[in-house]
């Protein structure tokens, strides 16, 4: 039994649970020795599971129920992932050309429980997923601030050395208690440096834990969002995004040692009051003045704050589809057009900006002279004091350095924290934005997972349309049996594509009800539906990494000798054959790299290794030559079973010759929906002859 069967496994078990495990993730198991305690397989997952962070698994020692698939199991030497019932002996496993695995009672199962943040989740409110994470680590907080305690006794130290000074050593010349003294100090600034260095380096270590917990989830999070309901500016949402980090620094940098030394004020003012008695009445009006006016200040700049944020967000979306659209606005003499545009963004960042700045500039001298004026009135008052012989001048230089502890660093950094915290809520609001659009059913979600999707698509009374829209999609009632070969056309944005992505359950509609072998499709577990579906978008665009990564992304594993069968049949083999990287070919961020019909052939290699049982294709040979559509052709009527649905969208008419149906579609509504024959006649203005072979007659006749 190897790790790596194991990881593998897992691997795939989160996989059919539609979740994506982190890169890397298996690195910390295949350093670690999973059977230090015994080989048994439960102590062996339960193990994988404490050092991954993740719930214990539940362990299942009876015959599984079909609703407790997918489940890891430990068969001979090799972990497998079952995925279901295939007969009464014996389950489906998962992964290609995988042999049945016959049930023995000795089998032993795990359910594992990915953590939910994986899973995508929902979470209220973003703060909240920051304070999760933070909470999760509370025993470094705990040790963190233990750490801030012994630190700012020892602190105390060096004031009640000064006073030793002053008040002993001085007026009685007793230099052996200076050294002891003195030793004492060393002793504990030694003590105070080492405690505030490891505070630092705990909190950094953690920081960047909490940082990829939390940029895990939104980032999950983001690709959850369902396609219809996206903001349209992706750079937009990029920068909204990224606005954690603005969240993160603000929450493990020096203000988090700020808010942990902020009791420590308190306990100095009653230092201050044992040692000067009403000296302390000095920090304890200017203590609450400087939070006062920090909080005035916040409310100030909050709403330049969140301005500029959206300003800055829309800026970084327009410099994205800048350069992303770089071609068509060279080509069509742009440029001047988009630098107006840009400029006017950036003058509108300042024009929301500048009164931050002025506001945190003021702010900046008012606590400096604020820290000024509480040296002086507590001076003057201890002078007062000293002279009436209630306190030592050793005491009041003791208390003017607490003092200095209680203004400097505190009252200092007070600014500069309003105006971080103040984009950092902005920042929050935006992630709440997005924290609020709505997901794709995830697999955490009560959905179904049924074994067999088979039986007709019905769609009825689907209406959607896109925001701001006049008019949408509307389509009473469309039946596709299994085994049917549907052409969808219809002119330039007639709809043709909304609909595709509608019956792919991309695109959710705002009304009616699309059923798949009689399961409302809504209620389907988004990974049983992928599983199901295979659709090829018009423009299919690809991701920065390897051709291979490319092709066998979501798939699992897949051989290259696969990949290169398939190529075969599809005609990408040219490119993987003629290129010297062969299926390493690195494919360039933003998937440049590859011509529109290379890109094509990329999305029909993968489709065709998915081996789907709906596949949705839209203009599937727009970008081909007739070789290549030729090839397409051949290699679709292969890979189709005669259980197989296929339903594709063309502008191509010579395309209607390999379907029996054709869908017209017009302004969103069904036109015609019938026999090829029947339509192409209607078409042509010749009466549509009856054909015996016709699946359907015309359904919906609109002139
Ligand atoms: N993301 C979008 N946001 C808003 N409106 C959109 C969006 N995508 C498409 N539309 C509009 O919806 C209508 C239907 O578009 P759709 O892409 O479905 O048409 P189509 O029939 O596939 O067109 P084509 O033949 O050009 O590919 C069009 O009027 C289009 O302007």
């Amino acid at each position: 039994m190897t790790h790596n069967s194991l990881t593998d496994a897992v691997e795939y078990y989160a996989h059919l649970r539609g979740i994506s495990l982190p890169p890397g993730w298996s690195k910390d198991v295949e350093d670690a020795d999973l059977h230090i305690d015994g080989s048994a397989p439960e102590k062996i997952v339960r193990r994988l599971c404490s050092l991954l962070g993740w719930d214990a698994p539940a362990v299942l020692h009876d015959r599984p129920r079909p609703d407790q698939f997918p489940l890891l199991v430990l068969a001979g030497d090799e972990w497998k992932v079952v995925e279901q019932w295939e007969n009464e002996e014996a389950m489906r496993v998962a992964g290609l050309d995988q042999p049945l695995l016959p049930y023995d009672p000795a089998l032993i199962f795990h359910a594992l429980s990915f953590p939910e943040i994986m899973s995508g989740a929902s979470a209220p409110t973003a703060l909240s997923v920051f304070w999760r994470a933070i909470m999760k680590r509370k025993h470094v907080l705990i040790m963190a601030a233990l750490a801030t305690v012994f630190a700012n006794i020892i602190a105390l130290a060096t004031s009640l050395y000064s006073m030793q000074l002053y008040d002993r050593v001085i007026p009685l010349g007793s230099f052996s208690t200076l050294w002891v003294l003195t030793a004492g100090v060393a002793v504990a600034l030694a003590i105070d440096f080492v405690l505030r260095s490891l505070r630092s380096l705990m909190i950094e270590r953690e920081a960047a834990d909490i940082d990829a917990e939390v940029a895990e989830f939104f980032f999950a999070h983001s690709q959850s969002v369902r396609l219809d309901a996206r903001p349209p500016g992706i750079g937009t949402m990029a920068a909204q995004l990224r606005g954690m980090e603005q969240v993160r620094n603000v929450m493990s940098s020096a203000s988090l040692f700020l808010i942990a030394d902020l009791p420590f004020a308190l306990f100095f003012i009653v230092v201050i009051a044992l040692l000067g008695g009403v000296v302390a009445i000095v920090p304890i009006i200017s203590l609450p003045i400087a939070l006062l006016l920090a909080f005035i200040l916040g409310r100030m700049i909050q709403q330049g704050t969140n301005r500029a944020q959206v300003s800055g967000n829309r800026k970084n979306g327009m410099l994205v589809e800048s350069l992303d659209a770089a071609e068509s606005i060279k080509a069509s003499r742009g440029g001047w057009f988009m630098l107006a545009r840009w400029n006017r963004l950036v003058r509108e960042v300042h024009h929301y900006e500048d009164p931050v700045k002025r506001v945190s500039a003021v702010a900046g001298t008012i606590f400096g002279t604020l820290q000024q004026v509480g040296y002086v009135a507590m001076m003057a008052v201890g002078a007062f004091e000293v002279g009436e012989g209630k306190m030592t001048s050793g005491a009041l230089l003791a208390c003017s350095i607490i003092g200095g502890r209680i203004n400097g660093p505190l009252i200092a950094m007070l600014p500069n924290l309003m105006v971080q915290w103040g984009y950092a809520r902005s920042s929050l609001r935006a992630l709440d934005g997005i924290l609020q659009l709505p997901l794709e059913r995830t697999s955490g979600q009560a959905s179904l997972r049924p074994e067999n999707l088979g039986g007709a698509m019905e769609a009825r009374n689907i209406g959607f349309a896109y925001a701001g829209a006049r008019s949408g999609l509307a389509v009473d009632r469309l039946v596709i049996a299994p085994g049917e070969r549907v052409a969808i056309i219809g002119g330039v944005g007639s709809g043709k594509t909304t609909l595709l992505r509608i019956l792919a359950g991309l695109f959710h509609p705002q009304s009616g009800t699309i059923r798949l072998g009689g399961l409302d499709m809504t209620q389907i577990a988004e990974d049983v539906l992928r599983r199901h579906i295979g659709y090829l978008p018009q423009d299919f665009q690809l991701v920065h990494g390897s051709l291979r990564d490319n092709i066998v992304m979501g798939l699992g594993n897949v051989s290259d000798d696969a990949v290169m069968a398939v190529a075969q049949k599809t005609g990408l083999i040219g490119l993987i054959s003629g290129h010297p990287s062969g299926l390493d070919l690195t494919i360039q961020e933003g998937g440049r790299g590859l011509s529109g019909g290379q890109r094509t052939l990329v999305g029909l290699t993968r489709l065709l290794l998915a081996s789907p049982r709906l596949w949705l294709l839209d203009e599937p040979t727009a970008n081909l030559d007739q070789n290549a559509e030729n090839a397409i052709l051949r290699a679709l009527d292969e890979a189709l079973s005669p259980e197989d649905t296929l339903i594709f969208v063309t502008h191509k008419l010579q395309l209607l010759g390999q379907v029996k149906r054709v869908i017209l579609l017009g302004e969103g509504r069904v036109l015609l929906d019938g026999p090829t024959a029947e339509v192409i006649a209607r078409l042509q203005g010749r009466p549509a002859s009856s054909s015996r072979n016709a699946p359907s007659p015309i359904a919906a006749v609109k002139p």
